[in-house]
């Protein structure tokens, strides 16, 4: 049986302080481990994904240890890793799947990745292709299209790319071969994705250039350990702004929220629906910005997303589509096709389980069109074994006005493991 969301419309009250970004906290270890010498990590997010990661590093023999939010990596840099003795599991992580990839490309070792079900659907070519340009040698599915693959590392050219698809996982893979391979890699991305693999590649000490969206970074640079401090992930964030703006008579404060522009595209949506908000972004002490959101109950209008603000807030379309029921007009969703290859479709997905709460909501090629606004009954919910429908179910089921099962949450541990010991202490039933 699954688990029964009986929130009897509660108001929502309280701090939260938001745990740690899981792009941050991944490309944390991974820099720790390419680099040489000791790094630090505070905030780091223990969830299923950054686990997963560490995981792969420790058969490669990088020395890694995790007490709470807080890592050490000790390494001597990429040169000294051991080819592992087993494959090496990414789990539901496609971060880590993608940028694996670009590393263990250019490195000395031979290996092979493999991930979940469905991990094993979600496609690879965008980044082996690139690679494979670059001198990479892969073997897998369908022209390694789909893992499990077989990465031989070995010495890698410089490449000027193009890149056909809004995705940090394809540049950062890129960037992160480059940084092994011979001459000066050029970039160019068709909309600025989420950049904190050049912020981190510059506080690893590697020199970067970025000129709007076209990147430069020349091979041969070394990486050395350092200090890093990952801010909350706005990802997670996200299901509390909404629950924040959605539940009658509620206040909340998010600190320690991840304000990296390339990442606020939630926030844009908000204050263009009308969402009461405030905005603290004084809390600057990494080289990630961060700050504290304030949010209440709000009326909203609906709005239009598309473009490059999709690169902005790709991960919290599920939760914007449920805020936009709630809005009064019509909410469009468009140029946001990539949805359809995250770890479920999850245009199809959105669609079909708020459509079960009574949700005026229609599926589009690229988006979704939402009327609002709906009141919603409860239902029998599929997380799809996706972590960010599943929270989204549970946030729903706040407003509801019969309960909710959802079928599947242990998947909200691969980004939020502890997402409901929050929302429990925020709620007053
Ligand atoms: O680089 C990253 O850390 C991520 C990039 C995004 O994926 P794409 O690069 O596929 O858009 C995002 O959806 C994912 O959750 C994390
Ligand atoms: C798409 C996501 O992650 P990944 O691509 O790393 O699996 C996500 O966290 O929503």
């Amino acid at each position: 049986m699954g688990k029964i969301l009986d929130y009897a419309q509660p108001s929502l009250q309280g701090t939260l302080r938001i745990p740690g970004d899981k792009s941050v906290s991944h490309r944390s270890i991974m820099f720790g481990a390419i680099g040489e010498g000791t790094t630090t990590v505070e905030g780091f997010l223990q969830s299923d994904d950054c686990l997963a990661t560490i995981d792969c590093f420790s058969k490669l023999g990088v020395e890694i240890s995790v007490d709470g939010e807080s890592v050490q990596i000790k390494s001597d840099g990429i040169g000294a890793w051991q080819e592992p003795r087993e494959i090496l599991y990414t789990g539901n992580s496609g971060t880590t799947t993608r940028l694996m990839l670009g590393i263990l490309a250019g490195s000395n070792v031979s290996s092979v990745l493999i991930g979940d079900e469905s991990i094993q659907k979600r496609p690879m070519k965008r980044v082996t292709a690139p690679l494979k340009q670059m001198g990479a040698h892969f073997i897998g599915r369908e022209d390694a299209q789909f893992t499990p693959i077989a990465v031989e590392g070995t010495k890698l050219n410089a490449i000027h790319y193009q890149m056909p698809v809004a995705s940090a996982q394809v540049k950062s893979a890129i960037l992160l071969a480059a940084l092994h391979a011979e001459g000066e890699t050029v970039v160019e991305e068709m909309e600025t994705s989420r950049d904190h693999t050049e912020k981190m590649l510059q506080h690893f000490g590697a020199e970067i250039s970025v000129d709007n969206k076209t990147i430069r970074l020349k091979g041969g640079q070394k990486l050395h350990g350092t200090h890093v401090v990952v801010p909350g992930d706005i990802s997670s964030a996200a299901f509390f702004l909404v629950a924040g703006a959605i539940v009658p008579n509620s206040k909340l404060t998010l600190t320690n929220v991840g304000l990296n522009k390339t990442r606020t595209g939630i926030i844009d949506v908000l204050q263009a629906m009308g969402a009461k908000m405030s905005i603290n972004d004084s809390d600057n002490n990494s080289h990630e910005e961060m700050g504290t959101i304030g949010i209440e109950s709000s009326s909203l209008k609906g709005t239009e997303i598309g473009g490059d603000l999709i690169p902005r807030l790709i991960d919290e379309i599920p939760v914007i589509a449920l805020l936009a029921t709630q809005a009064e007009g019509k909410t469009i969703i468009k140029n946001a096709e990539e949805l359809k290859v995250k770890e479920t479709n999850r245009i199809d997905a959105v669609v079909n389980e708020l459509k079960k709460l009574g949700a005026n909501i229609t599926a589009t090629d690229d988006g979704m069109i939402i009327e609002g606004p709906t009141p919603l009954h409860g239902g029998d919910l599929t997380s799809y074994g996706d972590h960010r429908i599943g929270m989204m179910a549970a946030i729903a089921s706040l407003i509801t006005s019969s309960p909710v099962t959802l079928d599947d949450t242990a998947c909200i541990a691969v980004s939020y493991p502890t997402f409901f010991e929050q929302l429990d202490s925020v709620r007053n039933s």
